[in-house]
């Protein structure tokens, strides 16, 4: 059955920052596709097409007659699985791209993750022109750093293509950084700060994130300065990390962390923890709470200057970090101490 035209295509469109983005560029007038491989919401000005961004077949009913390309698929960054990172993020983009061409559609959007430079340590201010991580914290970082690589690669004089950076993106929706926080605090596994506190880190509203998205897309083009191009979206706040984690704990009626654990003995008892749950996997299943690279967030310096995407797209942040943690929290009644999702 033909579908009608849309001026956008957003893979992983039922995601967290997929349904925002879709939300967003409908309020700006433009018609959406969603190609994800689940169905979360329903919109009737939305064409949902569910599939596999690895199967041919299922990417080619869904990337003909659209003008631009967001592609925000990715399997959770928390899960642990090397082979379907490697699967989704590598070997389906390059798919993507390979059909995009087929299709003729001329402008993709990728968005990739501010930590394809993070190696664990310190970085203050970093941009976009420091090195890829030789040691990434993780394999989902790994293959971040391939898919942005194979992406910008991609950008000729007939294929525009970009790639959007954001860091610690949270807001209404998000599925990862408030509901872990809040499921290690139901159980009593927030008591400690890992280091001095004193880590600066960027978190971004997802609002942010979003409107960061849609310039990029509107800038992107024949001849223009993005093309090509990787930009840091971040809200330009650097926050300490455990001051962020404080309030959005508290706020969901929770105890802020009270005792400091030494850093590198928080990071090297969550190595061990790694090593023995390989070693146990033939045998049994379990993820540690504390991995090393939640550690190393939570314990070191990873802020970004998003002055490129200032320059270029004129970016600039439309929530304050006060404002995205009050409405976040606002928006997650259900997990509140003593909410339904403690049930
Ligand atoms: N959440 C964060 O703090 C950050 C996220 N990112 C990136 O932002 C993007 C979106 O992340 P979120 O919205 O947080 O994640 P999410 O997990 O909410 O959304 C990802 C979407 O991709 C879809 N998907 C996964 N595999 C697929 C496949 N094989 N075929 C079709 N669809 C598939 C999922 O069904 C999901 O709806 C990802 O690329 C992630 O790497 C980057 C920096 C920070
Ligand atoms: C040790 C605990 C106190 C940490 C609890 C919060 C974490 C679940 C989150 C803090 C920083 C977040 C983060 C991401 C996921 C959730 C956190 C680890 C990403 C890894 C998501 C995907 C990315 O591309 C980079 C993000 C960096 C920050």
């Amino acid at each position: 059955m033909a579908i009608m035209d849309a001026d956008y295509l957003v893979i992983g469109g039922c995601g967290f920052l997929g349904q925002h983005l879709c939300e967003r560029l409908l309020e700006r007038g433009y018609s959406v596709r969603v190609f994800d491989i689940r169905k979360t919401f329903e919109n009737e000005k939305i064409t949902f097409i569910i599939g596999d961004l690895c199967k041919k077949e299922d990417l080619m009913a869904a990337i003909q007659g659209v003008s631009c390309v967001f592609h925000c698929a990715s399997p959770s960054p928390l899960s642990n699985n090397r082979e379907l990172f490697h699967k989704v993020n590598v070997e389906g983009t390059k798919l993507l791209i390979q059909l995009c061409k087929w299709a003729g559609v001329q402008r993709l959007v990728l968005t990739s993750s501010a930590s394809v430079v993070y190696e664990g340590k310190d970085i203050k201010g970093g941009h976009e022109d420091l090195p890829y991580a030789a040691q990434p914290i993780d394999a989902y970082t790994e293959t971040k750093i391939m898919q942005e690589q194979i992406v910008l690669a991609a950008n000729t004089k007939d294929f525009y293509t970009c790639a959007v950076r954001p860091h610690g993106i949270f807001g209404p929706r998000d599925p990862h950084l408030l509901p872990t926080a809040v499921d290690l605090a139901r159980r009593g596994k927030f008591k400690f700060i890992i280091g001095d506190g004193k880590n600066l880190v960027d978190f971004t509203y997802i609002d942010n994130v979003v409107h960061g998205h849609i310039l990029a897309s509107e800038n992107l083009g024949g001849g223009s300065v993005v093309c090509g191009k990787a930009y840091n979206i971040t809200n330009d706040e650097p926050i300490y990390f455990w001051t962020f984690m404080t309030q959005i704990v508290t706020g969901m009626g929770y105890d802020a962390p009270k005792y400091h654990l030494p850093y590198l003995l928080v990071y090297f008892i969550a190595v061990f923890l790694m090593l023995i749950s390989r070693l146990l996997s033939p045998f049994c299943h379990f993820i540690p709470s504390f991995t090393p690279m939640k550690v190393a967030l939570a314990g070191t310096h990873h802020f970004y200057l998003c002055d490129r995407a200032k320059k270029d797209m004129k970016y600039k942040p439309l929530v304050s970090l006060d404002d995205g943690i009050r409405k976040t929290i606002e928006s997650f009644e259900r997990l509140k101490n003593g909410g339904e999702g403690d049930s």
